[in-house]
């Protein structure tokens, strides 16, 4: 994260009540470029509600929220929203537009030109799997869940916002098409470069998503971190308890082969051999490389270690992170 740019997101002490039950309480952070963070906690913590005092859908009754150094109180909400990609939880498409035109709202509100609104609604339908000729025409009825969920993200990326907050995003999903959507969203070049806030209850989701994660409960901010920091470095009870049931499932998915190889001949010798460099990247997690050793796919390029040897590495590195954290 590069230190010398202000950030493009300062949220300084927020807090919002609703009559007398305080829903966010003294919320703080900063989120540079192009930073993905992720807001977890169990239902009801506050978590919409504070994504939605970022565009002012939901106005605080203390702290202060800036964008790019201003006060988001000195604009005017519209224009503020104009400028910030949103995705809602229930998609929220206009049921009587087609695919193009509710792609297009944002864009025409902003007088973008026709030709160049076709341009972009058609480039962004391609790049979501969703071929232009045969979507763009129709209505969200005749669309499956996981088609109108992308509808709703290339709405909120047509004018190409600079932000982007996205509330549970996957939530209409079952869990397989939920797992696939979010593999293909992790990899959509269009979103590499945008600062995303993104609101989920799901922990698997948040540790494959966010650069970092606010765990929030009954509004409070629990632990702000990058997913290895809350797992390993848990800051109290709660923190420890919120992932404890997944927890071997989140620590396959974190650890990389270069955490798990660092100290064993392992790696050196994964290096030696190695066939496919861009394949057989240092930077794959574990699950990853489980995944690819125990498929039926013989095209998958194939690791010079055993699943046994993997597991081996992977439980010294658990006892080093142990270890590390007593001293
Ligand atoms: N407009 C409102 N008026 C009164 N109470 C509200 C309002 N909006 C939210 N709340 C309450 O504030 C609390 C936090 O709601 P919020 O939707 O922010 O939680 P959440 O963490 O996003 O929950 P979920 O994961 O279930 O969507 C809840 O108890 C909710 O009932």
């Amino acid at each position: 994260m590069p230190t010398h740019q202000p950030p493009v997101v300062r949220v300084s002490h927020l807090s919002k009540h609703f009559g007398a039950h305080a829903v966010v309480q003294d919320v703080s952070f900063e989120l540079a470029a192009g930073e993905t963070l992720v807001l977890l906690g169990p239902s009801g913590c506050g978590k919409t509600t504070l994504l939605k005092m970022l565009n002012r859908l939901v106005e605080p009754d203390g702290g202060t929220v800036e964008i790019n150094g201003r006060d988001i109180l000195a604009q005017r909400p519209e224009l503020l929203r104009r400028g910030i990609g949103y995705v809602i939880q229930q998609v929220g498409l206009l049921p009587h537009y087609t695919v193009a035109e509710n792609i297009a709202v944002v864009p025409r509100l902003l007088g973008h030109a026709p030709a160049a609104i076709a341009d972009r609604t058609e480039a962004l339908l391609t790049r979501l799997h969703l071929p232009p000729a045969r979507y763009a025409g129709q209505l969200p009825h005749q669309l499956s869940g996981g088609q109108q969920q992308r509808v709703g993200l290339a709405r909120a990326l047509a004018a190409d916002p600079p932000i982007v907050l996205l509330d549970e995003p996957f939530g209409a999903l079952d869990p397989l098409t939920r797992a696939s959507i979010r593999r293909e969203f992790r990899e959509l070049e269009e979103l590499r470069s945008k600062t995303i806030v993104l609101v989920t209850h799901d922990v698997t989701e948040a540790f494959e998503l966010a650069d970092r994660i606010l765990l929030l409960d009954a509004g409070q901010p629990q632990q702000l971190g990058t997913p290895r920091e809350l797992l390993f470095r848990p800051a109290n009870e709660f923190v420890r308890r919120f992932f404890a049931a997944e927890r071997l499932a989140l620590q396959l998915r974190t650890l990389t082969l270069a955490d798990v190889f660092v100290e064993t001949s392992h790696w050196n010798m994964a290096d030696t051999n190695r066939r496919d460099s861009d394949n057989l990247n240092s930077q794959i997690t574990v699950n990853e490389a489980l995944e690819r050793l125990t498929s039926a796919d013989t095209a998958l390029p194939s690791f010079p270690f055993t699943v046994a040897q993997l597991m081996a590495a992977f439980g010294e590195a658990l006892q080093r992170e142990e270890d590390a954290w007593k001293r």
